[in-house]
């Protein structure tokens, strides 16, 4: 049922969920508070009668480019890095479940005694049956991200923005947690992001959007409301336009 009182400027999105963001205050892997409040937030918004597909990273578990991974092939670190994000999909479906949400994980990888493998139409038809999707094992090829996924994804299922929900409160000029003295921008647009090199989000995802005339809003998950707020079309964050 859509609450009447809020209109949502948004039919259908793509939220980029970040994988560290769902350590909360742990050193590693999924905080059970912290995971149960996301889902709170995605199911205000579900409640809008918005269609959701998530894109899950994997960063609290696996980074294929972090020091853990030093000395491994590549490939097969990123690998190991997808699967991450299969567990993060699995763990934010049953938080969704015990929120009484209703959702699918697919995987861009195939392990299907595990989760279904992604298939668009699929994918598009539980959108429109009001199924939230959990686009897990980011492109299933390696030395991408699950950045540029949600950036995929979002083209193919025809989100009209790409929501990047994450742990800062949206792109500053520099590095935040490196840079105290960086500032924020309301709005910026693709070339700038790109030119400028602000590594909030990798080239590739960034470039992906824009061909494919894609905004993307990037916000602090950790601020109560903002991922409504974003739907409603209320400033929040940084936009990226064309
Ligand atoms: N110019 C910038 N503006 C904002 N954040 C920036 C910038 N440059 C680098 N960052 C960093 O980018 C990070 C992006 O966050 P995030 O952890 O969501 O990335 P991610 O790799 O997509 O996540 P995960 O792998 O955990 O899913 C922020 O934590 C921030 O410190
Ligand atoms: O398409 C993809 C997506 C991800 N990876 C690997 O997984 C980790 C985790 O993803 P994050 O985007 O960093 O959250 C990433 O570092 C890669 O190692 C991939 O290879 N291909």
């Amino acid at each position: 049922m859509s609450d009447s009182t809020c209109t949502p400027v948004y039919k259908r999105i793509l939220l980029k969920l970040s994988g560290e963001a769902l350590m909360g205050g742990d050193a590693y892997g999924i905080n059970r508070q912290t995971i149960s409040e996301i889902v709170a937030e995605i199911k205000d918004v579900a409640a809008l009668g918005v269609e959701i597909g998530v894109v899950i990273g994997g960063g609290n578990i696996f980074r294929g480019v972090a020091p853990a991974a030093t000395g491994m092939d590549r490939a097969t670190a990123d690998y190991m890095g997808m699967l991450a994000t299969v567990m993060n999909g699995l763990a934010l479906q049953d938080a969704m479940r015990l929120a009484g949400l209703n959702s699918r994980v697919q995987s861009a990888l195939d392990i299907e005694q595990v989760v279904e493998p992604y298939i668009r139409g699929k994918a598009i038809r539980y959108l429109e049956q009001g199924r939230i999707v959990i686009f897990a094992a980011g492109t299933g090829n390696p030395f991408f991200t699950t950045d540029t996924a949600a950036a995929l994804r979002g083209a193919e299922i025809g989100a009209q923005i790409v929501l990047k929900a994450t742990k800062v409160d949206g792109i500053y000029t520099a590095d935040p947690k490196k840079d105290p003295s960086a500032t924020r921008y309301d709005k910026i647009s693709f070339d700038e992001a790109i030119n400028r090199n602000l590594a909030v989000m990798d080239a590739t995802a960034f470039a992906l959007c824009r061909d494919q005339k894609l905004p993307i809003n990037v916000f602090s998950i950790f601020h109560p409301g903002a991922l409504k707020r974003v739907v409603l079309g209320e400033p929040e964050g940084t936009l990226v336009y064309c």
